[in-house]
């Protein structure tokens, strides 16, 4: 199959366009440390990832992916600012694009295409990012996680994108490794391609029904 009509991609960022892990990881270990709780391996924190910072620090401190008892705000309040702080200072040390990710943009921009970028990342470490590993011109506009009221798998992100730039959803097709990024395209009619390489909580990227699913991010060029 071929996408017709199609103006715009949106790119999910951690777990598609970047392996991110490294990085938060250390992060989150160096939260817990400084807590005086017990860290984890980067293959655990692998499975937080994918709603945002407030729930990987949610999920850290319980030690588990499911947020299923209550934290204590203010304790919450201040491990996410200490989050943050070490996070902030080493967004780009061992964070890579994935294979073919750059050169695929560039091929992908060259055909035409207009590329922007919807994450639950918070949005203020996306613009480094992008620019530490020489993205930044390829990308048109970007939203993170906390630049509206709601994040996905909330369709809101992708709606704003699209009324923002002046195309229909119809015109945009969604990329990304995670059920937040197929549901939330699927709640709001927008075609979607799967990746199968990022962090999906360790489930198989088809149970969400994207339209396509690729298993090297180069691949989305035979649809586009
Ligand atoms: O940082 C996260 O939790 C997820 O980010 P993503 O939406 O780019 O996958
Ligand atoms: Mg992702």
């Amino acid at each position: 199959m071929k996408f017709t009509d199609k103006k715009m991609i949106c790119f999910d960022l951690d777990g598609t366009l970047i392996d991110s892990v490294p990085d938060l990881a250390l992060a989150v270990n160096e939260m817990l440390t400084a807590l005086g709780r017990e860290t984890f391996s980067e293959e655990t924190i692998r499975f937080w990832v994918g709603n945002g910072a407030q729930m990987l620090v949610k999920r850290a401190l319980l030690g588990k992916r499911e947020v299923d008892e209550p934290v204590d705000e203010a304790f919450f309040a201040n491990a996410l600012e200490i989050f943050l702080s070490f996070y902030k200072k080493r967004l780009c040390t061992s964070t890579r694009p994935y294979p073919h990710v750059l050169e695929t943009l560039q091929a992908l921009k060259a055909k035409g295409y207009r590329l922007s970028i919807v994450t639950n990342k918070p949005v203020e470490f996306v613009g480094p990012i992008l620019k530490g590993l020489g993205f930044e011109s390829l990308i048109e506009y970007y939203l993170g996680g906390n630049s509206l009221e709601r994040k996905k798998p909330d369709p809101l992100p992708l709606q704003h994108l699209c009324s923002e730039l002046g195309i229909t959803v119809g015109e945009c097709v969604m990329v990304g490794d995670s059920k937040n990024d197929i549901q939330a395209a699927n709640a709001c009619n927008m075609h979607s391609i799967g990746v199968t390489y990022g962090y999906n909580y360790g489930e198989d990227i088809s149970v969400y029904g994207p339209d396509v699913i690729v298993d090297d991010f180069a691949e989305i060029l035979k649809f586009l």
